[in-house]
């Protein structure tokens, strides 16, 4: 079978917050025919990565020749991050972020990520959750509801917790909701399915570029857990640690962390 992306329309090609959204929802669309392949394990794996990567790189090339990208299953050779530093636009993707849970159908926490990096800052983003048939984004930021939950609920990863954010939420009276995707954790702030998204001891600028922005056009917090800017299209790209949570939350957060640290 061959996949049909379809052709976005003008107005979509020409804004950068729709057409990273259609970016997305396109990759989604092709991950959910991946996952109907009947492959397993591994092979599903491998197959939904290459499949998401090679579907957003055809396209970015196609409609942004331009503009650089960085995504996390390119190889990136000298040439291509001199020419990306250099360069004014940098879409920033994660093809599939939450490769594990991708391969466990039929859950839904796995994600596409696209976001837009322009002159320093986040300037567009959009992650689509296709098994839940929503594609969040900055071009229409999501509204976050009205918290449901009078103790804090943190996301953390199902399969790596990080042990500081278990005593995080004892000092919190907060309880732990896990799930898989870094991008699935924060827009699960953005539904008021979870309250804060704290992580550190690893990812990379892909894991959190697109659902930071789209989490910052939603009005909720963002900082690394010093609370210092989270900053994308860097020489290095390793970005270990990130806070995405309500803005009344930040100060508790960050008062445990620099109190307590992350180790
Ligand atoms: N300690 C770590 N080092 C590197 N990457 C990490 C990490 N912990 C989480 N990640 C990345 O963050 C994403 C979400 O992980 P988790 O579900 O465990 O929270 C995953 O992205 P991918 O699925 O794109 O590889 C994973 O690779
Ligand atoms: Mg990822």
């Amino acid at each position: 079978m061959t996949f049909e992306p379809g052709t976005p329309a003008d107005d979509i090609v020409a804004d950068d917050h729709r057409f990273a959204a259609w970016l997305a929802e396109v990759a989604g669309r092709r991950l959910l025919e991946v996952r109907g392949e009947g492959l397993e394990g591994k092979e599903l794996k491998d197959a939904g990565d290459r499949a998401a990567h090679e579907l957003l790189m055809e396209l970015l090339a196609t409609y942004r020749p331009d503009d650089a990208v960085l995504s996390e299953e390119a190889l990136e050779t000298a040439s291509d991050k001199s020419a990306r530093l250099r360069a004014a636009k940098v879409w920033i993707v994660d093809p599939l972020d939450g490769t594990r849970e991708f391969s466990e159908p039929p859950r839904d926490d796995w994600a596409v990520h696209v976001a837009l990096w322009e002159n320093g800052t986040l300037t567009a983003g959009a992650v689509a959750q296709p098994a839940l048939g929503e594609t969040f984004n900055t071009g229409t930021p999501p509204q976050v509801p009205a918290r449901t939950s009078d103790r804090p609920r943190i996301a953390v990863s199902r399969s790596r917790p990080p042990a500081f954010v278990e005593a995080l939420a004892k000092d919190l009276d907060a309880e732990l909701v896990p799930m898989g995707s870094a991008g699935v954790k924060m827009m699960s702030v953005v539904r008021d399915v979870a309250d804060a998204y704290v992580h550190a001891g690893g990812q990379y600028e892909w894991d959190s570029a697109a659902p930071v922005a789209v989490a910052r056009a939603a009005g909720l917090f963002t900082s690394r857990v010093d609370g210092s800017d989270l900053l994308y299209n860097q020489e290095d790209v390793y970005l270990p640690d990130v806070i995405v949570c309500r803005p009344e939350l930040s100060e508790a957060i960050l008062e445990f962390i620099a109190k307590h640290g992350t180790d």
